[in-house]
């Protein structure tokens, strides 16, 4: 039989570079995971989660540009209905179970009421559970800036500690457990490397009654704002509420040609060091000039930069480099003529890399 129906879907969230792909990557590799579809949704114009996740089936789905709570929700339902046609059509052999990756920027009750308020796909789906994961580096930072991480850690039935193998003092880790407790006193706590990802899935059916007063708040505001569940939707950005910071912004560099390893480090060394504090996420994949076949896979979170990476090889045929920058009031202007200047390309009011390179407090734009 191609698929069980109801088909239980689990929902990945937490802010962005929490770990969410990192932690995919891990479960798909699980036997007990075959036959399960993917997912994922990206904020930024420049789609790169998908070409991260490890799968050798076609079985990922990369929702267009936009953010998931708010323009691309009713994708997310065509999506989800499209699935079911395939198999029942036979397209799809056996599907067992749906995970949802959202944007780290979603605000998780829309994406939740719009499989659990929708009336044909509640035959198909049923909504199993909600997986947040922390990053214990600016995990505590995070929830006192951004209510949407408060909002995913209140709907979690599990929530996942990650990076803690950054943080020396378990005094740190503690606090935030803490912390995460009171805002969701329901979930159980699991630190990212002690997880099976079978028992990490099974949740049960979503149960929006043993979460706290808010949860059901936050829920049956969307229920009463979109009761038919396909409320409709623009590409562009005129959402119907702020559903998230809009101050937030993404960008992308676009590079054609391959990059001196030096160049990128110290360009990205540059842009966090000067404007750490503006940077959300930062990431990106490198064409290196002295190893072009291996492209880098480049993580900025807030202030800090994760170990490159190396892939094996290209996951597509676009080559050179693809950086998304999703940042609080970083003015773009000026990080492309940084970057310009980085690769020897300076325009004209941009002193060139030697000068920068020289005293880089001269920097325009500063
Ligand atoms: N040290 C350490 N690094 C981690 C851990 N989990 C994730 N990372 C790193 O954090 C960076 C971001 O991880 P991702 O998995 O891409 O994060 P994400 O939540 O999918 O990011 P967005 O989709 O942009 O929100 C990568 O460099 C990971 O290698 C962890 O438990 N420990």
């Amino acid at each position: 039989m191609a698929a069980q129906f109801p088909i239980p879907v689990s929902v990945i969230t937490g802010f962005l570079g929490a770990g969410k792909t990192t932690l995919l990557n891990r479960l798909l590799k699980d036997p007990a995971l075959v036959d399960t579809a993917v997912i994922i949704n990206e904020f930024g114009d420049v789609g790169i989660d998908h070409l991260l996740v490890e799968q050798a089936t076609d079985g990922v789905i990369e929702l267009s540009d936009g953010c998931l709570c708010c323009t691309v929700r009713g994708e997310l339902v065509d999506t989800l209905a499209d699935l079911v046609d395939r198999v029942q059509n036979g397209r799809i052999e056996r599907l067992a179970r749906v995970v949802i990756e959202t944007t780290g920027l979603a605000d998780p009750a829309p994406v939740l009421q719009s499989i659990m308020g929708h009336p044909v796909l509640l035959q198909a789906f049923r909504l199993d559970g909600v997986i947040t994961l922390v990053d214990a580096v600016n995990g505590a930072e995070t929830l006192d800036a951004h209510i949407e991480a408060v909002k995913q850690v209140a709907v979690a039935d599990r929530i996942v500690i990650t990076k803690a193998d950054l943080v020396e003092d378990n005094a740190v880790l503690a606090a935030l457990a803490e912390r995460l407790r009171a805002i969701n006193p329901g979930a159980r706590q699991f630190s990212v490397d002690a997880i099976d990802s079978a028992s990490l899935l099974a949740c049960g059916l979503y149960d929006p009654t043993t979460k706290t007063a808010d949860v059901q708040r936050w829920l049956g505001e969307e229920a009463h704002h979109h009761h038919d569940g396909h409320h409709h939707h623009d590409h562009g950005h005129d959402h119907d509420e702020h559903r998230h910071d809009e101050r937030v912004r993404s960008f992308s560099l676009i590079h054609a040609a391959p990059v001196p390893f030096s160049t990128i480090s110290m360009f990205l060394d540059l842009l966090l060091s000067t404007h750490g504090d503006k940077v959300l996420r930062l990431k990106g994949i490198v064409e290196i000039a002295e190893d072009p076949a291996r492209p880098l896979v480049v993580h900025g979170v807030q202030k800090i930069l994760h170990p490159p990476a190396r892939l094996p090889k290209w996951p597509d045929d676009v080559r050179g480099m693809r950086l998304v920058i999703i940042a609080v009031d970083l003015p773009e202007d000026y990080v492309r003529r940084t970057f310009a200047a980085f690769v020897n390309q300076p325009s004209i009011d941009m002193p060139d890399r030697a000068a920068l390179e020289n005293n880089p407090l001269a920097i325009a734009g500063r």
